[in-house]
């Protein structure tokens, strides 16, 4: 087989049989769509021919347009005038088609099925419209005949959600004709296109149906419920809008000016930054996974079937749910009967709470807690593959446990820390094991939390490293492999995040207008003082000073984290931070605040002119905070310590929550310009120079070279190269 393409074969009875052939998800790049129309033109043409089925190779239906194409083309590099004629073939063509679905049917493979006179699926196949997920809109007739089959409200929810759903829903919904074994699948298919032909079964036109369109009035209440929610949800986002614009010209104009809406604003969609974002992401999550020198030299991994997790706290206890929830045997090791009793009842509550979310049965539960056993000692140590200590941050006790590691483990075992803030090394220089050793840095609620943080170490040896992305994988987690450094690539490309917010309080901004500014417009989860509350200002205090020892030239060092330790507010677990908290957690701006705000602007006695706070714009708030993360960003990227850029934008959104439609730390950068960036960061170094803080903003080296080279952040190591 030479590249994307369909083949057409025909079958007895008259049905010509065409297969979309693009491993490994059928993808439809254009040459398949291409050979796809050469195909039905035929079969649609051929007087041997009676009736079509269209389904895919290799167990699966299609993933939708191919994505990678997006990334090379402008415009989103669909032809419009192929899929106009494409999907009319399909629909009203001489000879009826029907789709015979395993798998998958997303994107434009569901829109190709949609077009189809009948769908015919097997079990487990899973059916929807997903491209709001990369910031565009289905752009092969979905958002006209979804509708139409599925009733508009439930049409809204799959768009909107990008979400799809199970054969049983499909069929439920009227989205497939009928659900058959994977046996079946093709005779069942073959002998519905034969019962349309022959007049057995009428033909429907998917286009063309009202039947399932509520009346009008209802329709448009439908829809601008749909894009006040939307609103609602993520202000900052356009292409919902538009592709609830073109449902509603559909719905309101019939379904051929439904068509040409969708068209101009899949257009529109796809010239946005979102939808370069979005589709960045998407790519870079996929390949966090390869790493030079470990995935590219033939070694294979070792699943871990059996894991010692030394510490039931809410790390250890999340760290063995993640585990026992995919299989893996756990060991969880205490130092007392009663804190291992509490671990074991942390890991017990974290499944009862999957139960009565309905993410798993009551049986897969029972079945996944009788993986776990507890123990006092080390005996049974021997016979795991994999050992993650997770206990308080203390770096003696660390060793300890790592040099009794060396003894009681096979000499192949993975022994792994889940340290954030302690250097690799130290944890393991007692011992004599450096390269099994490696970082597992989890992130709160460890077996919710879709990042897996991997430090090695220049001493961990490359299986372990292939290893421990194995055991990743294995738990569904993405991992990043960075290198070994204080605070290691996420923690510590976010230190200046909280502390450019602080600078920002002591020369005059209210901290709950930073949070509003930085969650509500921008678009994190939380703003910089909401999350000090969750982590806790101890923590913060904690942490900062170890960036101040590692990084003295660009730490500021504000009385506002010291005046909440003082005052012991230190966040939700006290009831009062920056926020006061009711019973519910419900965190409400507090009068109470305002003494240690003050006290901390007394003490910064920071005034910059030109840079008064009531000048400050929500650009320049944003740009304050977040600039000097990117810059920390470039270090990183500069020093080796992610194995490429795209790295961090998938950790920035994983771990911290920056919003994945503007692409991760570097990609947002990237976005804006390089230079952009370099110009306002070393206008504010100029700015601060005066009063001793032109290091928080000063353009790293590497910044300063992409800058004067015109290449973009993202590069990496072609922008190093030029250093
Ligand atoms: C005009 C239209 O309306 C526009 C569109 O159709 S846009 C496309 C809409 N479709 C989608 O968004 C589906 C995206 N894909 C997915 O959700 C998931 O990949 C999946 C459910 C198909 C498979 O998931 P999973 O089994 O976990 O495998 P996953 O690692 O994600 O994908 C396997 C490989 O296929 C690639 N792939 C998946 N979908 C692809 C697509 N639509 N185009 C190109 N490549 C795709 C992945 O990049 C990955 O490549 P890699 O192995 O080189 O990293």
């Amino acid at each position: 087989m030479s590249g994307p393409t369909a083949a057409l074969q025909l079958h007895d009875h008259g049905v010509a049989v065409i297969t979309l052939q693009n491993p490994p998800v059928n993808a439809l790049h254009p040459k398949l769509l291409e050979s796809l129309f050469t195909c039905l033109a035929e079969a649609q043409a051929s007087r041997e021919v009676k009736a079509i089925v269209i389904t895919g190779d290799g167990g699966l239906f299609s993933a939708g347009f191919d994505i990678a194409v997006f990334t090379q083309q402008s415009g989103g590099g669909i032809d419009r005038t192929v899929n106009d004629k494409l999907c009319t073939l399909v629909e009203d063509g001489p000879k009826p088609t029907v789709a015979a679905i395993e798998g998958i049917a997303l994107g434009g493979g569901c829109e190709v099925a949609l077009a189809c006179n009948a769908r015919v699926c097997t079990p487990g196949t899973k059916l929807g419209l997903p491209e709001l997920q990369l910031g565009i809109l289905p752009g092969f007739g979905g958002t006209q005949r979804l509708p139409r089959l599925v009733g508009l409200q439930k049409a809204c929810e799959m768009m909107l959600t990008s979400q799809p759903v199970t054969a049983q829903a499909a069929a439920q919904l009227g989205l497939v004709d009928a659900v058959v074994p994977h046996d079946e699948l093709l005779s069942v298919a073959k002998q519905v296109a034969l019962d349309i032909a022959d007049g057995r079964t009428a033909r429907l036109m998917t286009l063309y149906r009202t039947d399932k369109l509520p009346p009008l009035p209802e329709a448009l209440m439908i829809i601008n419920f749909a894009k006040a929610q939307s609103t609602k949800r993520a202000p900052q986002l356009r292409h919902p809008q538009l592709c609830l614009d073109a449902v509603h010209t559909g719905v309101a104009f019939g379904g051929q000016a439904g068509l040409v809406k969708e068209q101009e604003a899949f257009a529109e969609a796809a010239s946005l930054d979102t939808h370069k974002a979005l589709v960045h992401i998407f790519f870079a999550q996929r390949a966090t996974k390869r790493v030079k020198g470990v995935t590219d030299c033939g070694l294979a991994a070792r699943p871990v079937k059996s894991l010692a997790v030394i510490g039931g706290g809410l790390m250890g206890s999340g760290i063995a749910t993640a585990s026992v929830l995919v299989g893996i045997q756990v060991l969880m090791k205490e130092v007392n009967a009663q804190f291992l009793q509490a671990g074991l009842d942390r890991i017990k509550a974290n499944l009862r709470n999957r139960v009565k979310k309905g993410k798993m049965s009551q049986d897969a539960a029972d079945a996944a807690l009788a993986r776990v056993s507890g123990t006092l000692e080390y005996t049974q140590f021997s016979e795991v593959d994999m050992v993650i200590e997770a206990v308080i941050e203390d770096v003696s006790l660390k060793q300890r446990i790592f040099t009794d590691l060396e003894k009681v483990c096979r000499p192949d075992a993975i022994l792994a820390t889940n340290t954030s803030t302690i250097d690799i090394d130290v944890v393991g220089a007692k011992t004599r094991a450096a390269d099994r050793i490696i970082g597992a840095h989890f992130f709160s609620p460890a077996h919710v939390m879709p990042l897996l943080e991997i430090v090695r170490t220049s001493k961990t040896s490359k299986q372990v490293v292939l290893d421990t992305l194995e055991y990743g994988s294995q738990i569904r987690k993405t991992p990043v492999v960075v290198g070994n450094c204080t605070g290691f690539a996420v923690n510590r490309v976010f230190f200046p995040y909280t502390q450019g917010a602080c600078l920002l309080v002591d020369m005059g901004l209210d901290p709950y207008v930073i949070d509003k500014v930085i969650a509500q417009q921008f678009g994190m989860p939380m703003g910089p003082f909401r999350l000090s509350d969750l982590v806790g200002a101890d923590i913060g205090m904690h942490v900062g000073k170890s960036y101040l020892e590692a990084f003295p030239d660009r730490v500021y060092v504000s009385k506002l984290i010291m005046g909440l330790n003082a005052a012991n507010r230190l966040g939700e677990k006290t009831g009062q931070g920056f926020y006061k908290f009711d019973s519910n957690r419900r965190a409400v701006q507090d009068p109470a605040l305002q003494p240690i705000v003050d006290a901390s602007r007394r003490a910064a006695r920071i005034s910059i002119p030109g840079l008064e706070a009531s000048s400050m714009t929500v650009r320049d708030i944003v740009e304050f905070i977040f600039f000097p993360v990117v810059n920390e960003g470039c270090r990183v990227i500069e020093e080796g310590i992610v194995d490429k850029p795209a790295d961090l934008d998938v950790a920035s959104v994983l771990a911290m929550g920056f919003p994945a439609f503007r692409g991760g730390i570097i990609k947002w950068a990237d976005l804006l310009s390089a230079a952009y960036v370099h110009k306002r960061l070393q206008r504010w170094a100029d700015d601060f120079a005066p009063v001793g803080l032109a290091g928080v903003f000063k353009p790293s080296r590497y910044l300063e070279k992409a800058c004067a080279a015109g290449v973009q952040l993202g590069a990496g190591v072609n922008v190093s190269s030029q250093l």
